[in-house]
C-alpha cells in the first residue's frame, strides 16, 4: 500500500463515520456539520459513453483549506467540479459535503444553498449594473430580480454588500458599471457574488486567465484570505501562481489523484513529471 493509499484509508468517510452513511438530513444553510473535512469524494465514476472521464476517483478537502487541483488536459478537473455541483451525477462513488450532505442526491439549487459557490472562468457579472447592484443582486439570486428590484435593503444588507466589497477589493468603485471594470476587477466581482451566498465551499475555475501580473498577484493574495473562514478549491494551470498560493496541490491524471502534497513535493514527483513531459 502506497503513503497516499494508507493516507485515504485513514481518512475515509465511511470508516470514520459509518454510521452516519443511511441518508442524508434535510439541507439547512449554515448547518453543514464539517469536521475535519469538508468534502469527501470516494471512489467517483464518471464514463462518457463509456470513456472515463473520472476513474474511482478519491479526495477528500479539508475544512478551511485552500487547494489547487492541476493535471493536463482532458485530467478531469471541470467533471469532478461538476460532480460536486451536481451538474454531473457520477455512475458510481459517494460525494458527501460535511459528514451527512449525499451532495449525489441533491439538486444543484440544494447544493448551492447548502453552501458550495462556484466561480466559472468567465465572468457573468451584469454590465449595465454597478459593482454594488450586482453584489445586490446575487444577495437576492434565490428570491428572484423582481423581489431584488422591489425590496428594500435592510442596514444589515447593505452592511455584508459594502463589507464583501471590501473583501474582493472594490470599495471605491462601488459604484461603477460593471462593464468599465477591468478584467481583473469582473472577475473579483464574480467572486464577491459567490460570496453573497456566504459559501463554506468555494470552487474557482482558472480564475486568473487574462489578468495582468498585478492583477494576478491580487487574486492570490484574495484566494489565501478567503481560506480559513471557507474551504477554497481552485483548478488552474498557472504553476508560478498555484506556488505562490497552496500550501497542498493535488494532481490528478485520466480521472484520478495521481499524486498530492506541497508543490515541490508533486514537482518532483517522477508520475507527475512524465505526466506533463509526455503532453
Ligand atoms: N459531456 C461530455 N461528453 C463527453 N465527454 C466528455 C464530456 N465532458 C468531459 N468529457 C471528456 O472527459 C474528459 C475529462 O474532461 P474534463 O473537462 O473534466 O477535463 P479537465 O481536466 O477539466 O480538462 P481541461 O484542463 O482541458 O479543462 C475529457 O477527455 C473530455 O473530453
Amino acid at each position: 500500500m502506497t503513503a497516499l493509499d494508507s493516507l485515504r484509508e485513514t481518512f475515509r468517510r465511511d470508516q470514520v463515520f459509518d454510521f452516519m452513511r443511511q441518508g442524508t438530513r434535510p439541507v439547512l444553510p449554515g448547518q453543514v456539520d464539517a469536521g475535519k473535512n469538508i468534502l469527501y469524494l470516494e471512489d467517483i465514476t464518471v464514463s462518457f459513453d463509456g470513456f472515463k472521464a473520472l476513474n474511482d476517483l478519491t479526495l477528500y478537502i479539508k475544512t478551511g483549506e485552500l487547494r489547487c487541483i492541476i493535471g493536463p488536459n482532458g485530467a478531469g478537473k471541470s467533471t469532478m467540479m461538476d460532480v460536486i455541483t451536481g451538474k454531473t451525477r457520477p455512475d458510481s462513488g459517494t460525494c458527501f459535503f460535511g459528514q451527512t450532505l449525499d451532495l449525489t442526491r441533491m439538486s444543484e439549487t440544494d447544493i448551492a444553498t447548502a453552501g458550495i459557490g462556484r466561480k466559472f472562468q468567465k465572468p457573468t457579472v451584469f454590465p449595465e449594473h454597478t459593482a454594488f447592484e450586482n453584489l445586490e443582486l446575487a444577495m437576492n439570486a434565490p428570491k428572484g430580480a423582481w423581489h431584488s428590484l422591489f425590496s428594500q435593503l435592510s442596514g444589515e444588507q447593505r452592511d455584508w454588500i459594502e463589507q464583501t466589497l471590501a473583501t474582493v477589493g472594490l470599495l471605491d468603485d462601488r459604484d461603477k458599471v460593471a462593464g468599465l471594470l477591468s478584467h481583473g476587477q469582473k472577475q473579483w466581482l464574480e467572486i464577491g457574488m459567490v460570496l453573497m451566498q456566504k459559501p463554506q465551499l468555494l470552487l474557482v475555475d482558472e480564475p486568473i486567465a487574462g489578468m495582468t501580473r498585478q492583477e494576478v498577484e491580487r487574486t492570490g493574495e484574495l484566494l489565501k484570505s478567503l481560506a480559513g473562514e471557507h474551504s477554497v478549491v481552485v483548478v488552474e494551470h498557472d504553476m508560478e501562481f498555484i506556488r505562490s498560493i497552496a500550501s497542498t496541490v493535488t494532481v490528478l491524471h485520466q480521472g484520478s489523484v495521481l499524486a498530492e502534497g506541497t508543490m515541490q513535493q508533486v514537482q518532483n514527483d517522477p508520475k507527475v513529471i512524465e505526466v506533463y513531459l509526455g503532453e
